[in-house]
């Protein structure tokens, strides 16, 4: 596969050449704007089963060189879509220590510090995530806008470990919790879209929720999350900030954003 980055010769404009679906349609993220906007009554509140994980597991806590990833367990799943969608991971997009708006999806073109995607797959009909990844009822993501402001407890059950990570490839094992913790309280109100993988090879296989209501991380969080990481190996002559990495907002073209809440 080929290298892929943010910015630079390999930035996002690059990314077609070896990818064509990021030039293609259906792409996220997008600016989630009033006028995309409809109210949708049947939307059901999102339910997920099997989020809080017992201390007594054990999850991989992992540096990509893209983003700082969360591997999860396959009971972790949504039971209120259509089908069965399975968890896989969950990662982060953030800013950097002197750009604090580093989210993906933006409303009304503001921009959050960060946002936390939880990737899960469509278990009912592919046998894993590589077998859903390039198809069009493959992927659901959960996305969580995140803001700075209170101390998040939940958070710091893997960010206390970020510092043994810092470089690519990196992981270490951290323990079970509760990641029903790191979604905001109302799961009833969000954003749903038809969308893509905000990466390569940025197919258009994921039904996206982006919940209405942000969770917050203290400064110091964002700190720890914008500076700790590398994009490169620990052996690299010159190491490489891993920050800034997420998608500017997509072309919604003819899409609409369907929204479960009237005001
Ligand atoms: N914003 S996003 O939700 O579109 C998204 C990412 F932004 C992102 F960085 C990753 S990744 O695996 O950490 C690195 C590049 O794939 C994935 N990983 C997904 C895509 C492919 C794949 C295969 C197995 C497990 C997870 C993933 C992802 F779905
Ligand atoms: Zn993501």
């Amino acid at each position: 596969a080929a290298k892929w980055t943010y910015n630079g010769p390999d930035g996002e404009h690059h990314w077609p050449k070896h990818y064509p679906y990021c030039g293609g349609a259906f792409q996220s993220p997008i600016d989630i704007k009033p006028e995309l906007l409809r109210f949708d009554p049947t939307l059901r509140p999102i339910e997920v089963q099997n989020y809080d994980l017992s201390p007594n597991e054990q999850l991989t806590l992992g540096n990509n060189g893209h983003s700082v990833q969360i591997s999860l367990p396959s009971k972790m799943h949504i039971s209120s879509l259509p089908h069965r969608y399975t968890a896989a991971q969950l990662h982060f997009h953030w800013g950097s220590s002197s750009r604090p708006a580093g989210s993906e999806h933006t409303v009304n073109s503001r921009q959050y510090a960060a946002e936390m995607h939880v990737v899960h797959y469509n278990s009912d009909k592919y046998p894993n995530m590589s077998m859903a990844v390039d198809k069009s009822d493959g992927l659901a993501v959960l996305g969580v806008l995140i803001e700075v402001g209170e101390f998040n407890p939940a958070f710091e059950q893997f960010l206390r470990f970020i510092n043994g990570i810092k470089y690519r490839d990196q992981r270490v094992q951290i323990s079970g919790f509760n990641i029903r913790a790191l979604l905001p309280a109302r799961l009833d109100e969000y954003y749903r879209y038809d969308g893509s993988l905000t990466t390569p090879p940025c197919y258009p296989s994921v039904l996206w929720t982006v919940f209405r209501n942000h969770v917050t991380i203290s400064r110091k969080q964002f700190l720890s999350l914008a500076t700790a990481l590398f994009s490169s190996h620990a052996q690299d002559s010159s190491p490489v900030p891993l920050n800034g990495n997420y998608r500017k907002p997509q072309l919604p073209d003819s899409r609409v954003v369907l929204v479960s809440f009237k005001e």
